[in-house]
Parts: structure tokens; sequence; C-alpha cells
């Protein structure tokens, strides 16, 4: 069936279900090398995403709540990662901006399509210090500071509580390896096709 979007608005159902998806380069999970902590496999895997030719391995999708708990979403990039949290940033007075200043908490989304390959994130955010987001916009082009007032930029970190990297598989015997923060560190459970 062709790829061509149907300009007839009752062909779209059938069409969207006739889609290709998940045809991405699985790879298959050693489940007896998975670190105890999400923060290296994380690495591993964008890293890896990077080197095999993702475009754009740190664009992700930030989920938010409003102050009545009404959710959104939007695209951003990922500015730093390390054992503080997954660090994003934009302006103080952006939809998320207003978001967190209510609900501290945020869910993190990434897709690397070509590696059929996900990691999903969900916790608390806390604002960086205010040299950090300074340091952060003035390390952004001309172009990308200019219209942002002083003081509206900011830094935030998402420290997870639930960490979820899902391994696609065009068989669709899918692996999911599930980090949870205990109170002395992770646990660690994987689901599905493992063994390498
Ligand atoms: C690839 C990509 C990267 C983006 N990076 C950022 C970013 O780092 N920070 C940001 O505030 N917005 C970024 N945006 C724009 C956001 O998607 C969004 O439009 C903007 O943050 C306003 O959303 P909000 O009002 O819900 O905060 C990016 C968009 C795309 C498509």
């Amino acid at each position: 069936m062709s790829t061509l979007a149907p300009s007839n608005p009752s062909d779209i159902r059938a069409w969207l279900r006739a889609l290709p998806a998940l045809r991405g380069d699985g790879r298959p999970i050693d489940a007896s090398t998975l670190p105890e902590e999400p923060l290296p496999l994380f690495l591993s895997w964008i890293r890896f995403a990077a080197e095999q030719g993702v475009p754009e391995p740190h664009a992700a999708t930030l989920a938010t709540v409003d102050a009545d708990g009404v959710p959104d979403a939007r695209t951003l990039l990922l500015k730093d990662v390390d054992r503080r949290g997954w660090a994003f940033a934009g302006p103080r007075s952006s939809g998320k901006g207003v978001h967190l200043a209510s609900h501290a908490v945020a869910a993190l989304n990434f897709w690397w399509q070509p590696l059929a390959r996900a990691v999903r994130l969900r916790g608390p955010v806390q604002e960086a210090t205010p040299a950090e987001s300074a340091a952060d916009l003035a390390a952004r082009s001309p172009a990308a500071r200019e219209g942002v007032a002083a003081g509206d930029w900011v830094l935030w970190r998402l420290q997870p509580s639930r960490v979820e990297f899902w391994q696609g598989a065009t068989d669709r015997r899918h692996t999911r390896i599930m980090y949870e923060a205990t109170a002395d560190g992770w646990s660690l459970r994987v689901q599905g096709s493992t063994g390498a």
C-alpha cells in the first residue's frame, strides 16, 4: 500500500493501520550485563544512538501537568545528564516553566526509531542554581539568546524515580528494562526477550 496520505478522510484509519512501524534494527538485550543503576545504561544507549546516526538523539518529549492536573507535552533538548539528573532548559515564563512552578514533577521520553529503542523517565524536578541557568543561556547561540529576557532562562533537572528502557523487536518480542528508585539504590526488573 502507498504511504501517501489518502485524500478521503474516511480512509485514514485503514491507512494509519497499514503504515509500517517498529522497523528499526532492534538489538538483543543481554540481561546479565545490565548495570545496577540507570545512568550508565542511558549514557551507553544515547552514545550508541549517536554513533548509529540517529538524528538528534538528545531530543525528547517532556510532559508536565498544570495547576489543575491537566497534562501537556513538548519536544526539547537534553542539556546534560549526571547523578544530579537529566537537565533541560527553557524560559520560566513558558508553559513548562509555569507547570513546574506549581507541580515540580515531569516525565521525559526519548524515541530512537532506527534502533527501535525508547527511554522513559519520571520523577521530581529541581531548578538548578541561577549560575547554572545563566551558564546554559550563555552557551546558546546569539540567535537563540535573542528575545530571552534576563533571568527568565532556567535549567531544570529531572531526578528520576523510575526509568524504563524499551527495546522493540520486529517479531514484537519486546524487552522492557525497568529501574525503580529505592531507599538505598535501584531495583531492576526485566520483562520480555533477553539473552544475547
Ligand atoms: C527539536 C526541538 C528542540 C527544542 N528544544 C527546546 C528546548 O531545549 N527548550 C525549550 O524551551 N523549547 C524547545 N523546543 C520548543 C518546544 O517544543 C516548545 O515549543 C516550547 O518549549 C514551548 O512549550 P511550553 O510552552 O509548553 O513550555 C524545541 C522544539 C523542538 C522541535
